[in-house]
């Protein structure tokens, strides 16, 4: 009974605004009245699972993280000087807690404006004083369970509401929920898939501290599986029951959405699987591209609340083939790298303890040797020049804005995929297509860079493919060439975290459907979301609209593409 009298006391009168949670002022509960309370409360407070969370992990959170996913920073800053008795800080009046922060809402009782319990059977009964006709509309207590930035992470916080009514049955918490997931299912069914080996051994405890807190308090039904080998979330995403979940978390690296995605390909009802789940990452590996590019950070606390929050968007995926595994085609949802690269990205793994400026290092050691990849490269074009990628990017850009601007549809409807949809159009023992054209043999025989990507982030601060869309049926291509002068170079490596290297005429930098990369070394390194494949000729085609994702803004992070 005390902790509910404390409970109840940090409560605040509250209303609803078009953003969020206004707070308006502090009450405090007469002891008594707490006691009344306690007989309509129907749904009484659970004790607090926060109260006792303390643990503090340090955090990969980069700078632009904050400005993504907090809309209303002043309001939540940490520097409140008013603290409650649990030490937590309360908030002030005039406190907003956007929706996109509010993880659950609950209602607890309901009572008359006095907070002198509210009767439904005394109402308009003329011999009630508490509740007599024309007297005001009671009010609603509702607990709010929202994201609280602490330090660099969310944490999830809980606060009690008042909110007054516009009628004895308003459902305020009912409102609030519909509010605050307005493009996307609430309580979502979460498979969670940990690569206890991702990182640098950390991901089960950034799972546990950082992602399952929010995930509790946000009601999501939550089943974890750590993977015990290489290949074993594949082997779990051929048979799961796909009618158990609406998501697939993978916390990891990019190791295991690609494993899982290849899983799910090879299922007989893999439509029907890419159609009711969304594969997401909760980024708790060294490689975090695809929650960088969709949930726009690298802190497993934030991408959580996107998880949580976001809405689901399509995405294309790049169908790979190679004669050692001509019949069972993979999918790659991220990128195929040669030359550079790829060896940076492979032949670093001994120098993991680096975390991501492994690859950073490896790139520019390359580099400077100036060493050169030759092939022959066969593409399909949708944009070769500059200028035509421009104008596809602005093109696709704004179509998906409209598509996700029609605001009357609660959750945007999603094109669902048929089996069909997974056919390739080209073979790779076919000659090629009249319609590709052979990449300037000048450019491919001194090659440096070969790198096709589907998502805008290959790392933090690598916007590698700034013009990269979800489902623009393309993946951007980008080539360098070996002969570039080391004071050309260092620039154009230099701003990759911008994304102005595909500006610089020394970068080639088009938009493509298919390709066929026909390496001409002897021994080198094919790297594909990541992974080492067979170092053989490659054929790639993009399948559009192939797959499922959760991204917090119906899109990739903003690039700033257009502006560039
Ligand atoms: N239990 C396990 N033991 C060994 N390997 C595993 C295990 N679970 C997953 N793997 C493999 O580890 C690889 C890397 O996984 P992941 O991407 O999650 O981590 P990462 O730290 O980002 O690694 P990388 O830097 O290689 O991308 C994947 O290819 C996956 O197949």
């Amino acid at each position: 009974m005390r902790k509910l009298k404390s409970y109840m006391n940090q409560c605040s009168r509250a209303v609803l605004t078009d953003s969020g949670v206004m707070i308006k002022s502090q009450h405090s509960f007469p002891s008594d009245e707490l006691d009344s309370a306690q007989e309509f409360n129907e749904i009484g407070p659970e004790p607090n699972p926060f109260e006792d969370e303390t643990e503090e992990i340090s955090s990969t959170r980069k700078s632009f993280d904050s400005a993504s996913l907090i809309s209303c920073v002043t309001c939540l800053s940490d520097n409140s000087n008013s603290n409650d008795e649990n030490g937590e800080q309360s908030l002030p009046a005039n406190t907003l807690i956007p929706y996109a922060k509010i993880l659950y809402a609950k209602k607890i009782c309901v009572m008359n404006n006095d907070f002198s319990p509210y009767r439904d059977d005394v109402a308009g009964s003329s011999n009630s004083e508490t509740n007599a006709p024309g007297a005001e509309l009671p009010s609603v207590l509702v607990e709010v369970t929202f994201a609280k930035p602490r330090r660099h992470n969310l944490v999830p916080k809980k606060l009690l509401l008042s909110f007054g009514t516009i009628a004895p049955d308003d459902d305020v918490a009912e409102t609030l929920m519909q509010r605050s997931y307005k493009n996307t299912k609430r309580e979502k069914s979460i498979m969670v898939i940990i690569n206890p080996h991702g990182g640098k051994g950390q991901a089960k405890k950034l799972f546990v501290s950082k992602v399952k807190p929010i995930f509790a308090a946000s009601n999501c039904l939550v089943e974890v599986l750590e993977t015990s080998y290489r290949g074993h979330a594949s082997e779990v995403a051929k048979t799961l029951d796909i009618d158990k979940y609406d998501v697939i978390a993978c916390a990891s690296g990019d190791g295991i959405p690609h494993e899982v995605l290849n899983g799910l390909f090879q299922r007989k009802d893999r439509a029907d699987a890419f159609n009711k789940l969304a594969i997401t990452q909760l980024p708790c590996g060294s490689g975090n591209a695809m929650s960088l590019s969709c949930h726009g950070t690298a802190n497993p606390t934030y991408a959580a609340l996107s998880v949580v929050k976001a809405q689901e968007v399509r995405i294309d995926l790049m169908c790979c083939t190679q004669s050692s595994y001509k019949t069972e085609h993979r999918l790659s949802f991220l990128s195929q790298t040669y030359g550079v690269i790829a060896e940076s990205d492979i032949n670093t793994e001994c120098i993991r303890w680096m975390g991501p400026s492994r690859f950073e290092l490896g790139v520019l050691i390359n580099v400077l040797q100036r060493k050169k990849y030759p092939c022959d490269l066969y593409v399909k074009y949708a944009a070769k020049s500059k200028n035509a990628l421009r104008e596809h990017y602005n093109l696709h850009k704004s179509k998906q804005e409209n598509s996700s601007d029609d605001s009357s549809l609660e959750i945007p409807e999603q094109q669902d995929v048929e089996e069909p949809d997974f056919k390739l159009t080209y073979s790779l023992s076919d000659p090629v297509p009249d319609d590709w054209e052979l990449v300037d043999p000048a450019i491919t025989s001194n090659l440096g860079i070969f790198y096709a990507g589907k998502m805008p982030y290959v790392a933090p601060n690598t916007k590698f493919f700034p013009a990269a869309l979800p489902s623009d049926g393309c993946c951007d291509l980008v080539l360098t060439d070996s002969r570039t002068s080391i004071t050309r170079m260092a620039p154009i490596l230099l701003s990759l975290d911008k994304g102005h290297h595909v500006l610089q005429p020394e970068v080639v930098h088009s938009k493509v459907t298919a390709y066929r990369l026909v390496p001409k070394l002897k021994q080198s390194i094919i790297s594909v979301d990541g992974e080492m494949f067979p170092f053989e000729p490659l054929q790639v085609e993009v399948l559009p609209g192939l797959c499922k994702t959760l991204s917090y803004n119906g899109s990739y992070v903003e690039t700033d593409f257009d502006s560039m």
